[in-house]
């Protein structure tokens, strides 16, 4: 039996590239599209997508109501994804959210409506292996070199800062690294911002320039010593094996997974 796919955000960077994958892969049937500026067409009437006779919805409750789903993929912005992350759990389809930005309030509140309603989702600050793999050796380093900063580059259309990445990263950190403050005790800022944001003591700096896609470097150091962990995503194919492993595992969860690196094999 193929996967029945509902994917918010279609027209986007991601929601398009997923909208491809949904469509060329044999297990998996894309069933409809919530999109807030065309609905009641189908997907073959925007340009990107001919010959994809999907309907597409702009009022998400009735999309859960109408369409017979297995996953909803969310890939719009913070507070939308939020809103049909949580209406997708009520209807008893299985999220698999890429969408950064979530409060951990509101983490937290989509895991309780996960267990309650006994339907597994999966919210995957980012879908790339080789990111997944940054986070997990920063974290192992971070036991042995708990001096750190994160630097995380994307695209000058993000709208959020730092990046789910970033966030994740210093989280993950967190589990290992000894509490410790970082820099000289004296330490100043001369202008507001110049050492960059902080969880609990592990600097994040954020750059956004034209012609970056998802990049990060964590630098550790020692005396004497550096370490750089880094990846680069040069395009958003990079995020798409991870979007469908997920959708092939969130079938099988009851609850919330937050993060890739747990439902890697
Ligand atoms: N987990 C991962 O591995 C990855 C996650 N991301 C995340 O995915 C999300 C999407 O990224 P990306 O595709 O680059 O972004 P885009 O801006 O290219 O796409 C966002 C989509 O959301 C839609 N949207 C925006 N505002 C609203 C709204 N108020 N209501 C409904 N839809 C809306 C946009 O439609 P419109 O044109 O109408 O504004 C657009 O189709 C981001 O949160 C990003 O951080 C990105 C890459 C990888
Ligand atoms: O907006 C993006 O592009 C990305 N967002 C995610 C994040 O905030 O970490 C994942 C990846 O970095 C690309």
């Amino acid at each position: 039996m193929p996967i029945n796919i509902i994917i918010a955000g279609p027209r986007g960077k991601m929601g398009s590239e997923a909208v491809q994958m949904v469509s060329n892969e044999e297990s998996f049937t894309l069933v409809a599209c919530i999109d807030r500026k065309n609905g009641g067409k189908a997907l073959k009437d925007l340009e990107p997508f001919p010959g994809l006779d999907v309907p597409i919805f702009e009022d998400p409750e009735q999309c859960f109501q109408t369409v017979d789903a297995d996953v909803f993929i969310d890939l719009t912005v913070p507070d939308v994804g939020f809103e049909h992350t949580k209406l997708a759990l009520l209807y008893d389809i299985h999220p698999v959210v890429g969408t950064s930005g979530f409060s951990s309030e509101q983490v937290a509140a989509l895991e309780d409506l996960s267990v309650t309603h006994g339907t597994g989702c999966i919210i995957a600050p980012n879908f790339a292996v080789g990111a997944v793999l940054m986070m997990q050796f920063a974290k192992t380093a971070a036991k042995y070199l708990p001096d750190v900063e994160i630097i995380e580059k994307h695209h000058d259309q993000k709208l959020d800062a730092p990046s789910g990445t970033a966030v994740k990263t210093a989280n993950m950190i967190q589990e290992t690294r000894e509490n410790k403050q970082q820099g000289h005790p004296d330490e100043k800022e001369i202008l507001d911002g110049a050492r960059g944001a902080q969880i609990e003591g592990v600097h994040i700096h954020s750059v956004r320039l034209p012609g970056l896609v998802a990049h990060q470097e964590v630098l550790f150091g020692g005396p004497g010593q550096t370490l750089t962990i880094k990846h680069d995503s040069y395009n958003r194919a990079s995020f798409m094996e991870g979007v469908k492993l997920s959708v092939h595992k969130v079938m099988g969860l009851n609850k919330l997974v937050y993060g890739l690196e747990n439902i890697l094999e």
